[in-house]
Protein backbone atom coordinates (compact mmCIF):
# COMPACT_ATOMS: atom_id res chain seq x y z
CA UNK A 1 0.00 0.00 0.00
CA UNK A 2 1.25 3.60 -0.45
CA UNK A 3 2.06 5.26 2.61
CA UNK A 4 0.02 8.71 3.16
CA UNK A 5 1.63 11.35 1.87
CA UNK A 6 3.61 8.96 -0.84
CA UNK A 7 2.64 8.57 -4.03
CA UNK A 8 1.58 5.17 -5.26
CA UNK A 9 4.42 3.26 -6.89
CA UNK A 10 4.58 2.76 -10.92
CA UNK A 11 6.43 0.34 -12.45
CA UNK A 12 6.92 0.67 -16.25
CA UNK A 13 6.71 -3.58 -17.44
CA UNK A 14 6.17 -5.49 -20.60
CA UNK A 15 3.95 -8.32 -19.53
CA UNK A 16 6.26 -11.35 -20.83
CA UNK A 17 9.73 -9.43 -19.63
CA UNK A 18 11.24 -11.52 -16.92
CA UNK A 19 13.54 -8.66 -15.78
CA UNK A 20 10.06 -6.72 -15.24
CA UNK A 21 8.41 -10.44 -14.01
CA UNK A 22 11.12 -10.33 -11.03
CA UNK A 23 9.76 -6.75 -9.68
CA UNK A 24 6.08 -7.81 -10.25
CA UNK A 25 6.65 -10.72 -7.98
CA UNK A 26 8.73 -8.36 -5.28
CA UNK A 27 5.96 -6.01 -5.12
CA UNK A 28 3.40 -8.59 -4.96
CA UNK A 29 5.01 -10.76 -2.54
CA UNK A 30 5.46 -7.24 -0.20
CA UNK A 31 2.07 -6.38 -0.43
CA UNK A 32 2.89 -3.43 -2.39
CA UNK A 33 -0.17 -1.92 -4.75
CA UNK A 34 1.44 0.20 -7.86
CA UNK A 35 0.43 1.30 -11.09
CA UNK A 36 1.12 -0.69 -14.45
CA UNK A 37 2.19 1.28 -16.91
CA UNK A 38 2.91 -1.10 -20.45
CA UNK A 39 5.66 -0.65 -22.07
CA UNK A 40 5.74 -2.22 -25.38
CA UNK A 41 8.89 -3.51 -26.51
CA UNK A 42 7.41 -5.15 -29.59
CA UNK A 43 6.83 -1.63 -30.66
CA UNK A 44 9.85 -0.46 -29.87
CA UNK A 45 8.26 1.78 -26.63
CA UNK A 46 11.46 1.30 -24.74
CA UNK A 47 13.02 3.72 -27.28
CA UNK A 48 10.71 6.36 -27.14
CA UNK A 49 12.04 9.76 -25.28
CA UNK A 50 10.14 10.11 -22.72
CA UNK A 51 10.66 6.38 -21.95
CA UNK A 52 14.28 6.89 -22.43
CA UNK A 53 14.20 9.52 -19.70
CA UNK A 54 13.73 7.14 -17.29
CA UNK A 55 15.74 4.22 -18.61
CA UNK A 56 18.60 5.50 -21.08
CA UNK A 57 19.38 2.09 -22.02
CA UNK A 58 15.78 1.81 -23.09
CA UNK A 59 15.38 -1.35 -21.23
CA UNK A 60 12.04 -2.73 -18.99
CA UNK A 61 11.77 -2.29 -15.82
CA UNK A 62 11.20 0.84 -14.34
CA UNK A 63 10.44 1.75 -11.32
CA UNK A 64 9.38 5.04 -9.96
CA UNK A 65 8.40 6.32 -6.39
CA UNK A 66 8.05 9.84 -6.18
CA UNK A 67 10.82 11.57 -7.29
CA UNK A 68 12.96 8.77 -7.27
CA UNK A 69 13.45 6.66 -11.11
CA UNK A 70 15.29 3.73 -10.86
CA UNK A 71 15.89 1.16 -13.58
CA UNK A 72 17.19 -2.53 -13.41
CA UNK A 73 15.74 -4.86 -11.69
CA UNK A 74 18.13 -5.69 -9.31
CA UNK A 75 18.66 -2.34 -7.97
CA UNK A 76 15.15 -1.84 -7.82
CA UNK A 77 14.35 -5.51 -5.71
CA UNK A 78 17.85 -3.93 -3.47
CA UNK A 79 15.39 -0.59 -3.08
CA UNK A 80 12.58 -2.16 -2.43
CA UNK A 81 13.96 -4.54 0.37
CA UNK A 82 15.32 -1.92 2.32
CA UNK A 83 12.30 0.31 1.93
CA UNK A 84 9.56 -1.93 2.34
CA UNK A 85 11.50 -4.68 4.94
CA UNK A 86 8.60 -7.00 5.25
CA UNK A 87 8.36 -10.15 3.44
CA UNK A 88 12.36 -9.93 3.71
CA UNK A 89 13.76 -11.25 -0.16
CA UNK A 90 17.22 -12.07 0.97
CA UNK A 91 17.74 -14.58 4.22
CA UNK A 92 19.82 -12.78 7.39
CA UNK A 93 21.86 -16.15 7.01
CA UNK A 94 25.52 -14.88 5.43
CA UNK A 95 25.93 -17.79 3.22
CA UNK A 96 22.40 -18.27 1.83
CA UNK A 97 22.45 -14.05 1.24
CA UNK A 98 25.33 -14.62 -1.11
CA UNK A 99 23.87 -17.92 -2.68
CA UNK A 100 20.92 -15.24 -3.46
CA UNK A 101 23.20 -13.06 -4.90
CA UNK A 102 24.87 -15.46 -6.98
CA UNK A 103 22.15 -17.03 -8.13
CA UNK A 104 20.29 -13.93 -8.95
CA UNK A 105 23.24 -12.29 -10.81
CA UNK A 106 23.70 -15.80 -13.01
CA UNK A 107 20.37 -15.35 -14.06
CA UNK A 108 20.78 -11.68 -14.82
CA UNK A 109 24.54 -11.91 -16.41
CA UNK A 110 24.72 -15.15 -17.58
CA UNK A 111 21.21 -16.34 -19.02
CA UNK A 112 19.21 -12.92 -19.40
CA UNK A 113 21.37 -11.07 -22.01
CA UNK A 114 21.69 -14.11 -23.61
CA UNK A 115 18.15 -15.31 -24.26
CA UNK A 116 17.75 -15.02 -28.03
CA UNK A 117 18.24 -17.65 -30.01
CA UNK A 118 21.30 -17.96 -31.47
CA UNK A 119 22.57 -18.61 -28.11
CA UNK A 120 20.12 -20.99 -26.36
CA UNK A 121 23.20 -23.18 -25.35
CA UNK A 122 24.20 -20.57 -22.64
CA UNK A 123 20.81 -20.85 -21.33
CA UNK A 124 21.41 -24.61 -20.92
CA UNK A 125 24.84 -23.73 -19.70
CA UNK A 126 23.55 -21.64 -17.00
CA UNK A 127 20.66 -23.79 -15.84
CA UNK A 128 23.10 -26.59 -15.12
CA UNK A 129 24.76 -24.43 -13.11
CA UNK A 130 22.01 -23.38 -10.86
CA UNK A 131 21.16 -27.16 -10.09
CA UNK A 132 24.89 -27.42 -8.95
CA UNK A 133 24.97 -24.85 -7.00
CA UNK A 134 21.42 -25.09 -5.39
CA UNK A 135 21.70 -29.00 -4.92
CA UNK A 136 22.78 -28.82 -1.52
CA UNK A 137 20.72 -26.10 -0.66
CA UNK A 138 17.24 -26.13 -1.80
CA UNK A 139 14.61 -26.69 0.32
CA UNK A 140 11.19 -26.25 -1.16
CA UNK A 141 12.55 -23.22 -2.87
CA UNK A 142 16.06 -22.47 -4.16
CA UNK A 143 18.07 -21.78 -0.69
CA UNK A 144 15.44 -23.27 1.51
CA UNK A 145 12.03 -23.56 2.91
CA UNK A 146 11.26 -19.90 2.17
CA UNK A 147 10.81 -17.56 -0.81
CA UNK A 148 13.85 -15.60 -1.15
CA UNK A 149 15.45 -13.85 -3.86
CA UNK A 150 17.10 -16.65 -5.90
CA UNK A 151 13.86 -17.55 -6.47
CA UNK A 152 12.58 -14.12 -8.31
CA UNK A 153 14.95 -14.56 -10.68
CA UNK A 154 14.76 -18.10 -11.39
CA UNK A 155 10.81 -18.64 -12.39
CA UNK A 156 10.85 -15.85 -14.69
CA UNK A 157 14.06 -17.53 -16.43
CA UNK A 158 12.43 -21.23 -16.13
CA UNK A 159 9.04 -19.93 -17.78
CA UNK A 160 10.49 -18.22 -20.48
CA UNK A 161 12.81 -21.08 -21.27
CA UNK A 162 9.67 -23.30 -21.12
CA UNK A 163 7.19 -21.28 -23.23
CA UNK A 164 9.67 -19.19 -25.63
CA UNK A 165 12.09 -21.37 -26.60
CA UNK A 166 11.18 -25.11 -25.67
CA UNK A 167 13.70 -25.76 -23.53
CA UNK A 168 13.77 -29.47 -22.55
CA UNK A 169 12.82 -28.58 -18.26
CA UNK A 170 13.47 -32.37 -17.41
CA UNK A 171 16.96 -32.09 -17.81
CA UNK A 172 17.76 -29.69 -14.82
CA UNK A 173 14.98 -31.89 -11.57
CA UNK A 174 15.70 -29.43 -9.27
CA UNK A 175 14.70 -26.50 -11.13
CA UNK A 176 11.46 -28.30 -12.44
CA UNK A 177 10.57 -28.75 -9.01
CA UNK A 178 11.69 -25.50 -7.72
CA UNK A 179 9.13 -24.23 -10.92
CA UNK A 180 5.81 -26.44 -9.65
CA UNK A 181 6.33 -25.22 -6.30
CA UNK A 182 6.52 -21.56 -7.30
CA UNK A 183 3.61 -21.69 -10.08
CA UNK A 184 1.64 -22.54 -6.55
CA UNK A 185 2.12 -18.97 -5.07
CA UNK A 186 -0.74 -16.35 -5.27
CA UNK A 187 2.86 -13.44 -5.77
CA UNK A 188 3.98 -16.08 -8.47
CA UNK A 189 0.82 -16.92 -10.09
CA UNK A 190 -0.12 -12.86 -10.30
CA UNK A 191 3.01 -11.64 -11.94
CA UNK A 192 2.72 -14.04 -14.49
CA UNK A 193 2.93 -12.70 -18.05
CA UNK A 194 -0.34 -13.50 -19.03
CA UNK A 195 -1.78 -12.37 -15.98
CA UNK A 196 -0.69 -8.63 -17.13
CA UNK A 197 -2.96 -5.69 -18.10
CA UNK A 198 -0.64 -5.59 -21.35
CA UNK A 199 -0.62 -9.34 -22.04
CA UNK A 200 -2.64 -10.16 -25.42
CA UNK A 201 -5.54 -12.30 -25.07
CA UNK A 202 -4.21 -15.14 -26.96
CA UNK A 203 -1.36 -15.37 -24.73
CA UNK A 204 -3.04 -17.54 -22.36
CA UNK A 205 -2.81 -20.33 -24.16
CA UNK A 206 0.83 -19.47 -25.53
N1 LIG B 1 19.78 -5.85 -16.18
C1 LIG B 1 18.50 -5.32 -16.59
C2 LIG B 1 18.13 -5.91 -17.92
C3 LIG B 1 16.86 -5.28 -18.48
C4 LIG B 1 16.46 -5.92 -19.79
O1 LIG B 1 17.24 -6.58 -20.49
N2 LIG B 1 15.16 -5.76 -20.12
C5 LIG B 1 14.65 -6.31 -21.36
C6 LIG B 1 13.36 -7.07 -21.07
S1 LIG B 1 13.60 -8.44 -19.94
C7 LIG B 1 14.29 -5.18 -22.29
O2 LIG B 1 13.74 -4.17 -21.87
N3 LIG B 1 14.62 -5.30 -23.60
C8 LIG B 1 14.30 -4.30 -24.54
C9 LIG B 1 15.20 -4.30 -25.74
O3 LIG B 1 16.02 -5.20 -25.86
O4 LIG B 1 15.06 -3.38 -26.54
C10 LIG B 1 17.45 -5.66 -15.50
O5 LIG B 1 17.63 -6.65 -14.79
O6 LIG B 1 16.48 -4.92 -15.34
Amino acid sequence: MAESGESKLKLYSYWRSSCSQRVRIALNLKGLDYEYIPVNLLKGEQKNPDFLKLNPLGYVPALVDGEIVIADSFAILMYLEEKYPQHPLLPSDLQKKALNHQASNVVCSNIQPLQNIAVLSHINKGFAALEKLLKDCAGKYATGDEVSMADLFIEPQILGAIKRFNIDMTQFPLLSRLHEAYSELPAFQNAMPENQPDAPPSSVTS
